[in-house]
């Protein structure tokens, strides 16, 4: 499903408007229907409902939702927190259908009255701001918001919590904590920013009967669920052999941090990969073996448990590697990464250490004429990109967008929401993981599923976008099944792929 900017809402809106012939009245109405569908799931009509309403299409949504809630025996009272003339177009229309159905307005821009109002009141609405925002909240408005935010009351948001932004960019703003928000058709970007989804509180798509699509074909954004991986996850064949499932190369460790790759190695072969080779230094190979039998191993140069040298390794008899986990950050190691960059003419996927071996070689990653996939979570994309971490989090999609295309990489940026870019700026993000991820390790895991994803027959950009979409699962279905966020670890989430893999196959 695409996920929209407030920009590309609009062309939709225009779209079905324009050339579909639909009147924007009717639109506003199957808005605030199917708003109303959802409130009457969460409220009694014994509770009173205090509508807020600004002066924009937000707002027209609000007085639908008034009047239909009206209709269906509910006491409901309007603030209008704008003055009259600025109620226009469709929104004034659907004003006066309220009016005419005898529907209270008050006209009020003190914060004081409405204060008075919203004790009297057991359920408010939001519909004040949509995502016309812009700039900074104005009064009434800033002030209205601290105080329905400072009140324990049911909170429901039409469309998006007034305030918050509807786009990325945008680091500090004053916004409604919504308990509800009932998105209108599209999900829109700033669901998906760590910093804007809290604000929603639980929320839910409504249709209005607009296209899904976008025209802005340079923004395409578009959300990874459980329907598209089963539609591309491709399936085992019952003539395969080990051969055709990957053989895969995971080089990392070291003496203090033999885990890292274990769990890398392990996870690759738990989602399907056929044959896993794990490079490290020799005093880690007996631990690692022991958890991870499967494998075989290649035993790396070493001094004082890290890795010193890379031995002659036929590249082309792999058909991916990942490189970096647990590896450390010296010298070698360094000049280990780009050796291998430039040698291994296979997909490459470079995670942890390895990313900080790679900041100053990034030319000779875009030069590479094979598949480079990074794997940074938010402090490792601001050591590649000089940005601060709060600058990533304020502006993820356009940050990676930006890095996967200069540097002709595929680009997975971890994070609540991870977001899948391709070289051509393409982006997908998942939906699927928990706080329960929040552990060392997690990333490690993360690593082995997609070099095992990488390596069966699907084209890269689907081996990433499911991969990440397994990882997540596998923590959900844990938490919700046998483990809790707190107790969760990274080689649970490795057992938890038999889940996984028996429901989406
Ligand atoms: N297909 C669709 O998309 C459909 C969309 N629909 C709905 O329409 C909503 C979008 O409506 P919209 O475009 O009228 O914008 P919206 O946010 O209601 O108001 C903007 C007004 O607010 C004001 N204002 C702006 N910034 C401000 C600030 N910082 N601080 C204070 N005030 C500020 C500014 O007014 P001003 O005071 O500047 O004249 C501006 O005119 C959308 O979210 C959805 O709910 C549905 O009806 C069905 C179809
Ligand atoms: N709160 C969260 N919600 C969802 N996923 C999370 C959360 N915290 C972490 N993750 C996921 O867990 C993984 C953590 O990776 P990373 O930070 O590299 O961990 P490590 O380096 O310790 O292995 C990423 O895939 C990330 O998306
Ligand atoms: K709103």
């Amino acid at each position: 499903m695409h996920i929209v900017t407030a920009k590309e809402m609009y062309e939709i809106d225009r779209f079905a408007i324009e050339k579909g012939g639909i009147d924007g009245r009717i639109l506003m109405e199957n808005a605030g229907r199917a708003i109303v569908d959802q409130i009457t799931n969460l409220v009694d009509n014994t509770e009173r409902i205090l509508v807020l309403v600004g002066s924009g299409n937000n707002g027209g949504d609000g007085f639908v939702i008034a009047r239909n809630l009206l209709n269906k025996g509910y006491e409901v009272i309007v603030l209008q927190l704008v003055a009259d003339e600025k109620i226009k177009g469709d929104a004034a229309y659907h004003k006066q259908l309220f009016i005419n159905f005898k529907g209270k307005i008050q006209l009020v821009q003190e914060v004081t009255v409405v204060e008075q109002y919203l004790s009297n009141a057991d359920v408010v609405i939001d519909a004040m701001l949509g995502i016309g925002i812009s700039g900074e909240v104005r009064q009434p408005f800033k002030q209205v918001i601290e105080v329905v935010n400072k009140l324990e009351m049911l909170t429901i948001s039409v469309d998006i919590p007034s305030g918050v932004p509807a786009d990325e960019g945008v680091a500090n703003f004053t916004a409604i904590k919504a308990d509800y928000t009932f998105v209108v058709e599209l999900p829109k970007l700033s669901l998906y920013l760590e910093y804007c989804s809290p604000f929603y509180g639980q929320w839910r798509l409504v249709e209005i009967g607009l296209p899904h699509t976008t025209f802005s074909q340079d923004n395409l954004i578009e959300t990874w669920n459980q329907k598209n991986v089963v539609e591309t996850l491709p399936k085992r064949n019952r003539y395969s052999h080990k051969g055709s499932h990957g053989k895969g190369l995971v080089i990392g460790g070291s003496h203090t941090m033999p885990g890292s790759v274990a769990m890398t190695a392990k996870a690759a072969l738990r989602s399907g990969s056929g044959l896993i080779t794990v490079g490290t230094v020799q005093e880690a190979i007996p631990s690692i073996a022991s958890y991870c039998m499967e494998a075989t191993y290649i035993s790396f140069l070493s001094n004082e448990g890290i890795i010193t040298g890379l031995p002659a390794i036929d590249f082309s008899s792999y058909d991916a590697l990942a490189i970096g986990m647990g590896m450390g950050r010296s010298e070698s190691t360094a000049s280990i990464t780009k050796k291998v960059i430039v040698d291994a003419k296979i997909p490459i996927l470079i995670d942890a250490d390895g990313l900080q071996h790679i900041k100053g070689d990034l030319p000779l990653i875009k030069q590479r004429q094979h598949p480079t996939v990074l794997t940074p979570h938010p402090g490792e994309m601001a050591m590649l990109t000089g940005y601060s971490v709060k600058e990533i989090l304020t502006s993820p999609f356009k940050v990676s967008k930006q890095f996967a295309r200069e540097h002709g990489v595929y680009l997975i940026l971890k994070g609540v929401h991870t977001i899948i870019s391709d070289p051509n700026g393409r982006q997908w993000v998942n939906t699927t993981g928990n706080a329960g991820l929040a552990k060392g390790g997690s990333g490690d895991v993360l690593s082995g599923i997609l070099l095992s994803m990488m390596m069966q027959n699907q084209s890269l950009n689907d081996a990433l976008t499911n991969g990440c979409f397994i990882h997540g699962a596998s923590a959900d279905i844990l938490v919700s099944e046998q483990r809790s966020k707190q107790d969760l670890v990274a080689t649970d989430v490795i057992d938890g792929l038999t889940s996984v893999f028996r429901t989406l196959i």
